[in-house]
């Protein structure tokens, strides 16, 4: 394991006994941000499964210059965590995020640097990219990532859900494409993202277009979520019980299945298909569809299937 453990390791050990309700209340971490990050805790509350916690509770957490590169570092080091099965996305303190720092702002983007047009504008563009990154490591993360909101998610906070494979919310929470009230547009994912996970365009375009607020209700009648839970502790346990039905299965079959759902979503179905054979080709090869096939002839749970690392 490569992370440094400080009250997570503790808590990891623990997890495989504690019951649901325990571990949730353990999840909702008031300590401080894990070691060596400085914006977000890791813990690991049960088996397979890494708890990425937004952990700036004072700045609302506000995504300052540490976060963007913080959860860059956090995600290429579970993408290679054979231990991490399932990674469960939450936040600390009042609300999820107030999205971008507004007071970092005033440096790199506001006053690039650069002799002339075309170098302050190219060093504007490498800048960009590199913030753009920090959530597309959530969808290229081969592990499945649930993410669960309470409060205010507002600006960067919906360019980093709509990258998230699963999204709940509680009653409290509302979704806010706030970029165009501090005169920019989004540029890194939503405009993207957001299209693909709300079937309305319309709704998508109205959203971004007046940085009008979405309350819980509105979010999952439109698809935005996928559930709405009464309070913060109802939602974290469901998320927990979710990450586990997603880490108790073969994680070959699990990967495989993100993978190829992100590739269709932006190939058409002929593509899709080829990649799907193209992939499968291989993965059905694994002695995890053997397990799990005989663990259902056997009506047994595919939790009573002991998986390699993958
Ligand atoms: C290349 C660019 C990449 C990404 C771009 C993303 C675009 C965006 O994210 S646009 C969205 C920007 N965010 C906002 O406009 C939200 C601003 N904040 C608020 O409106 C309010 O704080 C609130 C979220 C409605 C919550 O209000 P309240 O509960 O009253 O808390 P506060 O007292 O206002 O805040 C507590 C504390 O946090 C500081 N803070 C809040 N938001 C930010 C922020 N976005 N950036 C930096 N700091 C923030 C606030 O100043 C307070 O700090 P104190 O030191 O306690 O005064």
């Amino acid at each position: 394991m490569l992370f440094v453990f400080t009250h997570a390791s503790v808590f990891s050990d623990r997890a495989l006994w504690m019951p649901a309700h325990s571990a949730v209340r353990a999840m909702s971490s008031s300590a401080g941000p894990t070691s060596p990050y400085t914006t977000l805790a890791i813990s690991h509350p049960a088996e397979n499964i890494t708890h990425v916690e937004l952990h700036r509770p004072e700045k609302i957490n506000a995504m300052n210059k540490a976060f963007w590169r913080e959860m860059v570092e956090c995600f290429n080091e579970i993408s290679s965590d054979p231990d991490c099965r399932v990674v469960l996305v939450s936040a600390a303190g009042k609300i999820f995020t107030a999205g971008v720092d507004l007071m970092d702002l005033s440096g790199e983007i506001l006053q690039p640097k650069g002799d002339d047009v075309a170098r302050i504008s190219w060093n504007l563009r490498q800048i960009i990219v590199k913030f753009q990154e920090t959530f597309s490591v959530i969808e290229k993360c081969p592990k499945p990532v649930v993410v669960a909101v309470h409060g205010a998610c507002i600006g960067g906070g919906v360019d980093l859900i709509t990258a998230c494979d699963i999204r709940l919310c509680s009653q409290d929470a509302w979704f806010q494409v706030k970029e165009v009230d501090i005169g920019l547009a989004a540029d890194v994912g939503t405009l993207q993202r957001l299209p693909k996970v709300i079937g309305s365009r319309s709704l998508v375009n109205e959203l971004a277009l007046t940085a009008r607020k979405m309350f819980a209700d509105e979010a999952k009648s439109c698809g935005l979520v996928s559930r709405v839970f009464p309070d913060k502790e109802a939602m974290m346990a469901a998320a927990l019980e979710l990450a586990a039905e997603i880490a108790a299965r073969s994680p070959v079959a699990v990967q495989g299945t993100k993978a190829n759902l992100i590739y269709s979503r932006d190939h058409s179905v002929d593509e899709g298909l080829n990649y799907m054979a193209t992939w499968n080709m291989s993965m059905l090869q694994t002695q995890d569809l053997i397990k799990s096939a005989q663990a259902a002839m056997e009506k047994k749970s595919p939790k009573a299937v002991t998986f390699s690392k993958l």
